[in-house]
C-alpha cells in the first residue's frame, strides 16, 4: 500500500506520518463493495416477492425466519464496511524524537502491570514480563515500574523482590547488547547459543543466573514458605498475617527500588527504575472491580510516587518484545502539529504461543493490519486493556482543551521518606477510599462493564480526544492466547457480554458518542458492539435450512432462476473478498479456513450464551464476574494443540451445541441426499441446490468435530456424554415426520 503523507508544512520534521492506501485502491473497494450492497438488496427483494402462502405452513415460517436472517447479515455486513472503509498507517521517527529532546526533556513513565492469582498467572512469568518492561530503551530514572497484585500474594512479593535483584544484572546486559525481546524468559527460551557480539561466559553465566532465579521463585512457589534471608532483606514480608487471604487482606505498597536514591544502582552503577509492589485492601463484602479496580489503585498509588504524564498498563503474560516502544509513543504524543489532542496510544495483541496453521484462528492478522487501521482512520482506535500508553490527565477524565497544555517534564513526589510514602500510598487503595468519588465513573478506569477498557476509551473519545493505532513491524508486545477450545470459547463469552452490555447501556457508542465521535467511528465500535445480535441468525441460518433440505423444502431460489445470481453472487465475493484479505494480512488458507470454523463456532456459542446471559442480568438474575483466561496448559493438551488437534475434553454446554449442530448437518446431508436420489433422481436436487451446498460447506468445516468425536482416542476428544446428549437431540429431527 503505497502511500501518501497527510501533513501541513510546518519548521520542524514531524515526529510521525499518516499514511493511506492510495486513492485507486480505495475507490476500488468502495466500488466493489457497492456491488455486494446490490446483490444484498437483490436478496432481500427476492425474500419480499416471494413469501409462500402462509398455507404451506412450514415452508412458510422457514421462510419468515430466513429473511429476518438475511435482513440481519445484510445490515450487520453494512456496520462492517466502516473497519474497511479508510484505513491509516502510523509511522513514528523516534531519531527525531532523540534530535528535539535532551533526556532530561523527556517525560516520565509509569508502567502498569496487573496479575491476580499466582496459579492461573505463575510469578515467573509476571517477573518476565516485570523484566521486560524495567528494561525499556529509556532513561532509567524516567521509569517507574508497578505491580498490581489482585491475591495479594506473598509469592508474588518474593518473585519481584527476586526480579528486583536479578535487575541489576540483566539491564546491564542488554543495554550493552542491545538485547531483544528484553524478557528473560522469552529470550533465553529462544537463543540457545550467545550471538556473536556477546562475551560467551557473560551470556552463559546470566543464563545460569536466570536458571537459579526461576529455580528459586519456582520451589517458593511449591513450599508456599518464604526463605528466611530474604525476609531480612525486604520489611514487606513481615507484614503477611496468618489470616490474610485472597479476599481479605489490607493494602500493602512495598516500594523494592527506589529510583531516587543513589544506592539504587545496577551492578556497572548505573541508576534502576523505581518498582513498587501493590496489593489493594480487600473485603469480602466489597466490591473490587476487577482490573478496573486495580487499575484505578495504581493510577492513585503512582500519583504520590511519580505521578508521571505518561501511563503505559501490560497484562501480567504480555511482555515487552520491542524496547523502543516508549519512544515510539511518545512521538505522537511530543509531536508539536498534531500531537495536542492524542489521549492514548494502542499497540496491537500479538502472542507469542501461537503456531503456524493454529487450528482456533488465533493469529489475529485482518483484525490488526485492517480493522484497527479503520478505526483509526475514523480518529479513534479502541483501549483494549493492554500494551497501551496513556496520557494520564487524559485517563484521570481531563477534557480535552485546545488551550491545555501538558508539562511532560513535571515530577512529583509527596515525600522523600519511603516508609511515609508507602503509608500514603497504602491510605490511597483501602477499600473505602472510593466511596462518594468519581473513580470508576468519570475518572480512571469504568466500573461495572466486563470490557471495562473498551468503555473507557470510548469515554475519553468522547470528551474530545483522539487515540492512535501503532503496529510497527517489530512487534510491541507478544503475550499467551488460550490455546484450548473451551478457554476461547470462555473469553469470548466475558468480551461480547461486555461489549453487548456497553451496546445496551448508556455508554452505547451511539448515545454517549452522539455529535462527538463520527459515525464511522460509532459503527466501528458496533461491529463488536452486534456480536452477540449474530448469534441467532446464524444458528437459524445453520440447522433450518439443512432441516429443510432433509424434509424437501425449498428455500433458495433454483439454480436456473435469475435469482440464483445475487445469492451466489453476494456469498461468493463475500467470502473471497475476506480470504484475499486474510492472505494479504500475512495469514495462510488453512488459517483462513481455521478462523472461519471457529467465526461459526463463537457465534453458536459464545455469543449466544452472552446473550442469554445478558437478558439474565438486565431481569437481575445473575451478577457479572472475570473469569481469568488460562496461561498455563497441561502440556499433553499443548502436544496436541501444536498438532493442530481441537481440544475438547471435559462436558459443556457450548460443546453439546457445537456437536449437535455439526451432527445434524451431517446426517441432514446424508439423509437429504439419499432421498433425493432414491425418490426422484438427482434432477430435483435443482431446487434444493443452495440447501445442499449450505449443508455441505458446513458438514466439511466441522471435520474436526466428528473427528473428535468418531475417531480420536487421546483425552482431547469428545467426551461420550456430550455425543450422547447430541445425539438424542438431533435423532428425533431426522425420524419424525418429513412432510411437516
Ligand atoms: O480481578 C482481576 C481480574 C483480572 N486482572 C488482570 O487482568 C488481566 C487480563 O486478564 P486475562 O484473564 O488475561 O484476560 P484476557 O481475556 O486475556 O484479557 C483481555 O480482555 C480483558 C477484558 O475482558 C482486557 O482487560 C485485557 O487487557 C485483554 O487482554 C490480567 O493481567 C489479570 O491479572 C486483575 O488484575 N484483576
Ligand atoms: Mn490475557
Amino acid at each position: 500500500m503505497a502511500g501518501s503523507s497527510v501533513r501541513g508544512g510546518s519548521n520542524c520534521p514531524p515526529l510521525f506520518v499518516t499514511e493511506k492506501p492510495t486513492r485507486m485502491a480505495r475507490y476500488a473497494y468502495r466500488l466493489f463493495a457497492s456491488t455486494v450492497l446490490a446483490g444484498v438488496l437483490l436478496v432481500w427483494l427476492y425474500r419480499a416477492t416471494h413469501v409462500p402462502p402462509m398455507s404451506s405452513g412450514a415452508r412458510w415460517w422457514a421462510w419468515l425466519g430466513l429473511s429476518a436472517a438475511e435482513l440481519w447479515f445484510g445490515f450487520y455486513w453494512v456496520l462492517t464496511l466502516s473497519v474497511r472503509w479508510s484505513p491509516v498507517f502510523r509511522r513514528a521517527f523516534p531519531d527525531q524524537l532523540l534530535r528535539r529532546y535532551k533526556e532530561e526533556q523527556l517525560p516520565g513513565v509509569d508502567i502498569f502491570v496487573c496479575t491476580a492469582d499466582p496459579t492461573v498467572e505463575p510469578p515467573m512469568l509476571v517477573i518476565s514480563t516485570v523484566l521486560s518492561v524495567m528494561a525499556y530503551d529509556y532513561p532509567k530514572e524516567k521509569l517507574n515500574i508497578y505491580l498490581s497484585d489482585d491475591a495479594g500474594s506473598i509469592i508474588t512479593l518474593y518473585a519481584l523482590y527476586e526480579a528486583s535483584e536479578f535487575a541489576k544484572h540483566w539491564l546491564p546486559f542488554c543495554n550493552k547488547y542491545q538485547v531483544e525481546p528484553r524478557s528473560p524468559a522469552a529470550y533465553f527460551g529462544t537463543e540457545a547459543s550467545p550471538p556473536d557480539a556477546c562475551d560467551r561466559k557473560e551470556w552463559f553465566s546470566l543464563k545460569e543466573m536466570h536458571k537459579d532465579l526461576a529455580a528459586r521463585v519456582n520451589s517458593v512457589v511449591n513450599s508456599g514458605k518464604i526463605p528466611e534471608v530474604s525476609k531480612c532483606k525486604l520489611m514487606g514480608f513481615s507484614r503477611w498475617s496468618e489470616n490474610a487471604s485472597f479476599r481479605d487482606h489490607p493494602s500493602i505498597v512495598q516500594i523494592l527500588i527506589d529510583g531516587n536514591k543513589r544506592k539504587a544502582t545496577d551492578v556497572d552503577g548505573k541508576v534502576l527504575p523505581t518498582l513498587v509492589y501493590m496489593a489493594r485492601e480487600k473485603r469480602p463484602q466489597e466490591h473490587h472491580h476487577f482490573k478496573a479496580g486495580s487499575l484505578n489503585a495504581l493510577i492513585r498509588v503512582s500519583s504520590v510516587i511519580s505521578n508521571s504524564p505518561v501511563i503505559m498498563n501490560v497484562d501480567c503474560d504480555m511482555y515487552s518484545n520491542n524496547s523502543g516502544s516508549i519512544r515510539d509513543a511518545l512521538c505522537f504524543f511530543q509531536d508539536e502539529q498534531l500531537g495536542q489532542d492524542i489521549a492514548f496510544v494502542q499497540y496491537p495483541q500479538n502472542f507469542e504461543n501461537v503456531v503456524q496453521n493454529d487450528i482456533y484462528g488465533n493469529p489475529i492478522n485482518t483484525v490488526n493490519e485492517l480493522d484497527h487501521p479503520c478505526l483509526d482512520g475514523w480518529g479513534g482506535m479502541c483501549y483494549y486493556g493492554t500494551g497501551c500508553f496513556h496520557r494520564r490527565e487524559a485517563l484521570c477524565g481531563r477534557i480535552y482543551s485546545p488551550d491545555y497544555k501538558e508539562d511532560w517534564t513535571r515530577v512529583a513526589r509527596k515525600t522523600e521518606d519511603v516508609i511515609d510514602l508507602e503509608g500514603m500510598a497504602e491510605s490511597l487503595v483501602t477499600c473505602t477510599y472510593e466511596h462518594n468519588t468519581l473513580w470508576g465513573v468519570e475518572k480512571g478506569v469504568i466500573y461495572g462493564c466486563p470490557l471495562e477498557d473498551v468503555i473507557t476509551g470510548l469515554q475519553i473519545q468522547c470528551r474530545g480526544w483522539r487515540s492512535v493505532y501503532h503496529n510497527p513491524p517489530r512487534k510491541g508486545f507478544l503475550g499467551m492466547a488460550p490455546t484450548s477450545l473451551g478457554q476461547i470459547l470462555v473469553q469470548h463469552k466475558r468480551w461480547t457480554e461486555g461489549f453487548l452490555q456497553i451496546s445496551l447501556s448508556k455508554y452505547s457508542p451511539f448515545l454517549l458518542g452522539h455529535r462527538k465521535i463520527s459515525l464511522g467511528l460509532q459503527m466501528g465500535y458496533s461491529v463488536c458492539g452486534f456480536w452477540a445480535a449474530n448469534s441467532f441468525p446464524t444458528l437459524y441460518y445453520v440447522t433450518i435450512p439443512s432441516l429443510c433440505f432433509l424434509n424437501g423444502i425449498s428455500l433458495f431460489p433454483e439454480i436456473t432462476s435469475p435469482w440464483f445470481v445475487p445469492f451466489a453472487y453476494v456469498a461468493v465475493a463475500a467470502y473471497s473478498c475476506s480470504l484475499v484479505e486474510s492472505l494479504q494480512c500475512g495469514d495462510t488458507a488453512v488459517e483462513w479456513w481455521n478462523a472461519q470454523r471457529m467465526w461459526l463456532f463463537r457465534r453458536i456459542t459464545s455469543y449466544l450464551l452472552a446473550a442469554i446471559d445478558t437478558i439474565r442480568r438486565m431481569l437481575g438474575v445473575t451478577e457479572s464476574g472475570f473469569t481469568l483466561t488460562a496461561k498455563v496448559t497441561d502440556p499433553r493438551a499443548l502436544e496436541r494443540y501444536k498438532k493442530g488437534m481441537m481440544e475438547f475434553g471435559s462436558f459443556s454446554v457450548m460443546f453439546a451445541i457445537i456437536t449437535t449442530v455439526a451432527l445434524l448437518n451431517l446426517a441432514c446431508m446424508m439423509l437429504g441426499v439419499a432421498k433425493v436420489l432414491l425418490r426422484k433422481g438427482a434432477v430435483s436436487l435443482g431446487a434444493m441446490f443452495v440447501q445442499a451446498v449450505l449443508c455441505a460447506l458446513i458438514v466439511a468445516i466441522n471435520f474436526p468435530v466428528y473427528e473428535a468425536m468418531f475417531v480420536r482416542k487421546d483425552s482431547g476428544r469428545l467426551p461420550a456424554s456430550v455425543s450422547v446428549v447430541s445425539l438424542c437431540i438431533v435423532l428425533p429431527f431426522c425420524i419424525l415426520p418429513t412432510k411437516l
